[in-house]
């Protein structure tokens, strides 16, 4: 069963293994969204049955909190439970200050709400998403439907007067109509190739009438692992700068296997 997968899923699926070792007995979780998440909640799914931990998990989107329920996790809202022990959760690029975007699967809004609610976040990925400066992924912002057009034309102006270069801002669409994400907004995706200050556009953004929230993460993530194709794995910590290795094995598991991908 496991030479069905690809060394990428290999590679997300030992960072999320090695990522469910920081839940322990009690523990409140948010779980992220995206297929390196859907990895960790398969495999939080077994060591809950296999270990009995009691944990409380607190999903970031419809998809993620059907796929918890599904491998028999206890699913709770936020305001159940109010603050998170930990929060695991996928990226779509990280930098070296453990800078993120995230929102490529439209979930960065209650991915944010979850992540900062959360005493620490460890964030799940494979060597792929690391890069020096954030921006070759489209940058995602959650907008209301109502005047997105005038907010798109205002978050235009914002970047123009921040000399940000060769832009183009595009609606995300779901087939032939405009997405919807979880809280019933749309997402405007920014081109951006580079973003120079990434603090200063995260504050920015979030300050245009109809922008509901950037997928920039900053001084959110504390940990990050990192996954390869050959079971190694990578753990950075923020914190204590320290960085430990580790090499999983693949064991067949019917239950985490059986349905590949998110
Ligand atoms: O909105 C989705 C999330 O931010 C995901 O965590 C992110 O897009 C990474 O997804 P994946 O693990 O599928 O690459």
């Amino acid at each position: 069963m496991t030479g069905e997968l690809s060394p990428i899923d290999k590679a997300k699926f030992v960072a999320a293994k090695k990522a469910v070792e920081f839940v322990e007995d009690g523990m409140r979780v948010g779980l992220g969204t995206g297929s390196t998440a859907a990895w960790m909640v398969r495999c939080l799914g077994e060591v809950v049955r296999e270990e009995g931990l009691r944990i409380r998990a607190v999903p970031t989107s419809a998809r993620t909190a059907a796929l918890a329920r599904d491998v028999g996790l206890d699913v709770i809202s936020l305001d159940e439970a109010r603050w998170l022990d930990l929060t695991i959760d996928g990226a779509d690029e990280v930098d070296h200050e453990f800078n993120l975007i995230k929102g490529g699967g439209a979930a960065l809004l209650q991915e944010k709400i979850v992540a900062t609610a959360s005493d620490r976040m460890v964030v799940i990925t494979d060597a792929s998403k690391e890069v020096e400066t954030l921006g070759a992924f489209p940058l995602p912002l959650e907008v209301i439907p109502f005047g997105w057009q005038t907010t798109k034309a205002l978050v235009e102006e914002m970047l123009d007067s921040l000399d940000v270069m060769g832009r183009t801002t595009s609606l995300r669409m779901n087939g032939a109509a405009p997405l919807f994400t979880d809280e019933g907004n749309h997402i405007l995706d920014l081109h951006l190739n580079r973003i120079g200050n990434v603090r200063q556009l995260a504050m920015v953004l979030n300050q245009i009438p109809g922008v509901v929230e950037n997928g920039l993460f900053v001084d959110i993530c504390d940990t990050v692992v990192v996954g390869y194709g050959d079971g190694r794995v990578q753990l950075r910590d923020l914190n204590d700068n320290s960085i430990r290795e580790d090499r999983l094995e693949f064991v067949e598991s019917d239950n985490l296997f059986a349905d590949l991908g998110d």
